[in-house]
């Protein structure tokens, strides 16, 4: 099993780019190859879509079991699915550092979380782009990680959204005022360019598909997008 990565730091002075490759941009035939391709990431960004809570079908528990088994970094596993109650604790139990749930499909979000920590994952909720991330704010001791959704989900390749900036720096005010350890994460259109802004807004986890797997040097290109945001987290 793949050893976890460290907890993110909340404080701002220690608060460092953390870099999540999406395997959605991979080529799923050669996943094995296509993981090694990024060993300088802090985290391999696995996207499970089960073509109900979005519109595309990814992979399911049984690959994420065998990914966990070869992969030389973490998983950072996001279930954009329906029914993240009955389905998540099998990707904690499966060893996933992370396992993060949206907030649309949970029917029991706190007993969820509270359940992924029990099995040895951080529990991470995600928000699409029209949730507010309000009712969260109150839920932070609950939780490890917050995805804030920069495009709609179910695709790689898209824009960044930059509308939801706000939201970022509304959920990094509470995070900081909260005292909780709470990774602020984005995913969506992330590139050397909007990772800036991002960072600045409190971002301190980026997903990033097509930016890194469509370089022909993905290590150059983590290191690009770890060097863009450095010293702009918080
Ligand atoms: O969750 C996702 C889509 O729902 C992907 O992780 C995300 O879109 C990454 O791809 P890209 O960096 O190309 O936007």
């Amino acid at each position: 099993m793949t050893e976890s990565a460290p907890a993110p730091s909340t404080s701002p002075a220690t608060r460092h780019a953390r870099i999540h490759p999406s395997i959605l941009s991979a080529d799923f035939v050669n996943l094995e190859a296509e993981l090694g391709r990024i060993t300088e990431a802090d985290s391999v960004h696995v996207d499970i879509m089960d073509n109900h809570f979005v519109p595309n079908l990814t992979l399911g528990l049984p690959v994420v079991q065998r990914i966990q088994q070869v992969s030389p970094i973490p998983l950072d596993v996001h279930l954009m699915i329906d029914e993240p109650d009955r389905w998540a604790p099998g990707y904690a139990e499966a060893g996933a550092a992370s396992v993060t749930f949206h907030a649309e499909a949970a029917a029991a979000p706190v007993r969820l979380a509270r359940e992924l920590r029990s099995l040895g994952s951080r529990a991470g909720v995600a928000l699409r782009p029209a949730t507010p991330v309000e009712p969260w704010l109150d839920l932070l001791a609950e939780i490890d990680l917050l995805l804030v959704m920069t495009v709609e989900p179910g695709f790689g390749g898209q824009a960044f959204l930059d509308v939801m900036l706000p939201k970022l720096r509304r959920a990094r005010t509470a995070i900081d005022g909260s005292g909780a350890e709470v990774a602020l994460q984005v995913d969506g259109g992330v590139t050397k360019e909007t990772i800036v802004a991002a960072a600045e807004a409190g971002a301190d986890v980026f997903v990033a598909g097509s930016s890194v797997y469509g370089a022909d040097d993905t290590a150059a290109a983590i290191t690009a997008l770890r060097e863009a945001a450095r010293g702009r987290c918080g």
